[in-house]
Parts: C-alpha cells; structure tokens; sequence
C-alpha cells in the first residue's frame, strides 16, 4: 500500500523533540491515533475505508482510555500539536484548534453545555494543566491559557488569561502589534490620579 504523507503528524513529531517518543511519551499514541483517524476519513469511500474505520473504532476506544486523552478524528487539529502528559485530556468532537498548541494534563475543549456551542483555537496557544476552555469562545493566536483557568470568554492574539473564571493578566506581541493589557491599564490609571 502506498504510504500516505501526512504533514501534520510530521508537524507533530517534530515537537516531540525527544529520542524514541512513542517509548517515552503516552501521548504521542493518542495524537498518532487521532492523525490515523484523520487519514481514513480522507479516503475515497468503499469497502477499504468501511473496513478501516471499523477497526479504527475500537483502536481509538482503546487508546483513549489507556491514556486517558480523547481526540475525536472529527475535531480539526493543525498539525504541531504537543501534549505533556496525559490523563483527563477531553476534546470536544466538533473543536478546532489551530497549529502548533500545546495541551497538558486535564485539559478540556468543550462546551458549556449538553450541544452547546464550543471553542475555536488558534495557533501556537498553550494550556497549563486542567485548563478548561468552555463554550462558544476563540482563543487567539499566541495565547497562554494559566493552569486550572476556566475560560468563558474570548482571549485576544497574545494574551495570558488565568483564573476561575479566567481576566486577561497580560498580552505580547502578535503579528507586530504592540499590545499590552497591563501596561495600558496603568497608562490609563496614571492619566486618572495626574489629573
Ligand atoms: C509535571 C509538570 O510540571 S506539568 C506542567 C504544569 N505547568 C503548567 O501547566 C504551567 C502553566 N503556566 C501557568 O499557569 C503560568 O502561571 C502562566 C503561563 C499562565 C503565566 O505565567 P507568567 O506570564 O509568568 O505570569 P505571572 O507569573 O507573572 O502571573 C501574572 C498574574 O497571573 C496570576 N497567575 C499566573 N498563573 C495563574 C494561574 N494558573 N491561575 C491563577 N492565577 C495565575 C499571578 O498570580 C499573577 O497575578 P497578579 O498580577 O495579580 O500578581
Ligand atoms: N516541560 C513540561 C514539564 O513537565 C511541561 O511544560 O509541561
């Protein structure tokens, strides 16, 4: 059978940076499933995809609960995607996330609730441990989401949101514009006691 190139494992493996990941790191399997999942969905219908997805049914069942790390072939994941650990790791079936992000231990993507609306994702987001990212909200690009924040509202390009519910504690530079929370934050309350 012809080997299918997939980019985004590529992507994937490279932020694996360690000597013999699948010995190492239990959540390359979840995330190697997951690509395998994406592989057969793409393929022409016929018998060979009714078969593979028969057998990827009970694989995906498996590999989900040894791990503990849940990602649905049908949530669309850039490729680059890293996860430190595993264990409690929930995406929700309908998310997005973008390239590059980085998930921890106990993070869910999900909605707020039963068929509910759930998050998009941008790139290169990080999550800390047990963040929970809830409902019909978009991360930005180059976000920081603290560990054990709920997040319930949208976070902009660059920012770092951290707490229950989770506040914006601070924002970089994302595709060269200088944004700052805190820093305008005291701009604003210098101006107010100077008056
Ligand atoms: C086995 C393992 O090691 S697994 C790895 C587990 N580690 C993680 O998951 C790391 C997750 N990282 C974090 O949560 C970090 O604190 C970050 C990325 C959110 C923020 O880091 P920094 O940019 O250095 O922010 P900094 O430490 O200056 O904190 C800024 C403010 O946010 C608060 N804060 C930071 N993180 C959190 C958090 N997770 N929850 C609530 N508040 C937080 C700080 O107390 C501070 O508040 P203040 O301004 O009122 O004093
Ligand atoms: N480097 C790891 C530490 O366990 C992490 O960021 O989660």
């Amino acid at each position: 059978m012809k080997r299918m190139m997939d980019s985004d494992w590529s992507a994937d493996m490279q932020r694996y940076d360690v000597r013999r990941p699948f010995l190492k790191e239990q959540s390359i399997w979840a995330v190697w499933t997951y690509r395998l999942g994406r592989r057969i969905d793409s393929r022409e219908p016929g018998r060979m995809k009714r078969v593979l997805t028969a057998v990827y049914w009970p694989w995906f069942r498996l590999v989900e609960t040894v791990v503990g790390i849940s990602l649905p072939k049908s949530a669309v994941i850039g490729g680059g995607l890293r996860i430190w650990h595993f264990g409690g790791i929930f995406v929700h079936p309908q998310a997005q996330i973008g390239r590059n992000c980085t998930l921890r231990q106990g993070v869910t993507i999900g909605n707020r609730v039963a068929d509910g609306a759930v998050p998009v994702i941008g790139d290169d987001v990080e999550f800390g441990a047990y963040a929970q990212v809830l409902g019909a909200v978009r991360i930005g690009n180059g976000c920081r989401i603290g560990a054990l924040s709920v997040v319930l509202c949208d976070v902009p390009d660059g920012a770092t949101a951290v707490g229950v519910p989770a506040r914006i504690v601070g924002q970089t530079e994302v595709n060269g514009l200088q944004k700052n929370i805190q820093e305008n934050v005291s701009r604003i309350m210098r101006f107010g006691t100077e008056r």
